[in-house]
């Protein structure tokens, strides 16, 4: 058995974490942390105040630490379900003590100078760790995430985004003088578990933000090699993402094109399902790890709507899904 260690297993994707680990055949869970001054520090992770979902499946202690050299020894993955800023730190101590690590945070998904600087508020100590670090977008990048040693995890919107996207760019059908538009809603534990005015449940409303300025804008455009413009919202819904993609296609594109070209790169990837007619709404995705894509298109003009549980497809599931293909596990265990 692979041991695994999750760290910021209170936080909302820690948590389908452990249960995602629970229920796996190949892996156990090694320990749970926190931060060392957490007001969750020795309480089980089924406590009646966390996730009382997991009574009976995971009770665990949630370890408050910053020193893990006693639990190191025992560990084979790593799973930071953390802050930026706290992957950022953590993760080369973790990387030289030869463990896997899978990083949920954007820490580093972006190899570009002033990247981090511009959009995270810190600079970059680990040049040779972003070198290295392997985009974990699972169904395009799986050669190379089976040989990685560090797995950056993809942004919740940026998945929702380039799952359609990809296809369309890689076999030519997008007029590449007009930016895709993506349009996302968010439900509000994108924001994470801590509680803030901003993800108070009676103060949000219906709303766009960070306009031009999403740190998620560039790491589409980057994995696209594509600019495109991206305008976030937030829902006031608990969880899932639908984004409404709009596209200029080259002349003679027709609809079979579109279908093919989805066909042709998710046919056999189980946690992307494609659309023949109408379109996916969120329902179709709470709570389950896929990406679900539909489209349509009027003469040149494309519409696409993808829609995923930003906790799952965009977190967690896809983390599970990379760990999955990186041991050689079949892609779906304790996913479905
Ligand atoms: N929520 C989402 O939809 C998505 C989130 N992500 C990314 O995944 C990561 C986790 O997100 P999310 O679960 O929402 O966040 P939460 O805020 O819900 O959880 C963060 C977790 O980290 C713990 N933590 C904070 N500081 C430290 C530290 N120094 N050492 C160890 N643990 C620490 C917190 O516990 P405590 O403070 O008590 O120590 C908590 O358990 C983030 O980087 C986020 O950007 C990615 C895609 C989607
Ligand atoms: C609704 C909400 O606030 N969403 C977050 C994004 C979700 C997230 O966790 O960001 P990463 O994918 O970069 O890790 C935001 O816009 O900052």
């Amino acid at each position: 058995m692979l041991k695994a260690l999750i760290v910021g297993a209170s936080g909302y994707a820690g948590a389908q974490l452990a249960y995602y680990l629970s229920k796996h055949p190949q892996v156990e869970i090694a320990a749970l942390t926190v931060s060392g001054n957490s007001l969750d520090a020795g309480k089980l992770i089924s406590d009646y105040d966390l996730y009382p979902q997991l009574k009976g499946v995971v009770d665990l202690p949630l370890i408050a630490t910053s020193d893990y050299s006693s639990i190191i020894e025992n560990v084979d993955i790593v799973f930071l379900a953390t802050e930026h800023v706290v992957s950022h730190d953590l993760a080369p101590y973790f990387l030289d003590k030869g463990c896997i690590v899978f990083d949920l945070s954007g820490a580093f998904r972006v190899n570009l100078a002033d990247f981090y600087t511009q959009y995270y508020g810190f600079t970059h100590q680990y040049k040779h760790w972003l070198d290295k670090a392997v985009y974990g977008l699972a169904e395009w990048n799986d050669n190379a995430i089976k040989n990685a040693q560090l797995i950056a995890v993809p942004g919740c919107y940026p998945t929702a985004a380039q799952l359609p996207l990809k296809p369309m760019i890689t076999e030519g059908l997008l007029d590449p003088a007009y930016w895709p538009v993506i349009n996302a809603i968010s439900g509000v534990s994108g924001a994470g578990r801590k509680a803030s005015l901003k993800n108070h449940f009676c103060e949000v409303s219906i709303h766009a933000y960070s306009l031009f300025a999403h740190r998620h804008q560039p790491e589409i455009a980057y994995h696209l090699d594509q600019q495109v413009i991206f305008t976030p919202h937030l829902g006031n819904f608990k969880r899932g993402i639908h984004a409404t993609i709009t596209c200029r296609v080259k002349q003679g594109v027709i609809a079979d094109d579109i279908l093919n070209a989805l066909n042709k790169y998710y046919k056999n990837k189980p946690l992307v399902r494609i659309y023949q007619k109408d379109w996916p709404s969120l329902k179709s995705v709470e709570g389950l790890p896929y990406c679900d894509i539909g489209f349509v298109l009027k003469d040149d003009h494309l519409i696409m709507i993808s829609v995923e549980d930003n906790l799952l497809k965009g977190a967690a599931a896809q983390a599970m899904q990379c760990m999955n293909i990186r041991f050689g596990f079949n892609e779906t265990t304790s996913l479905i």
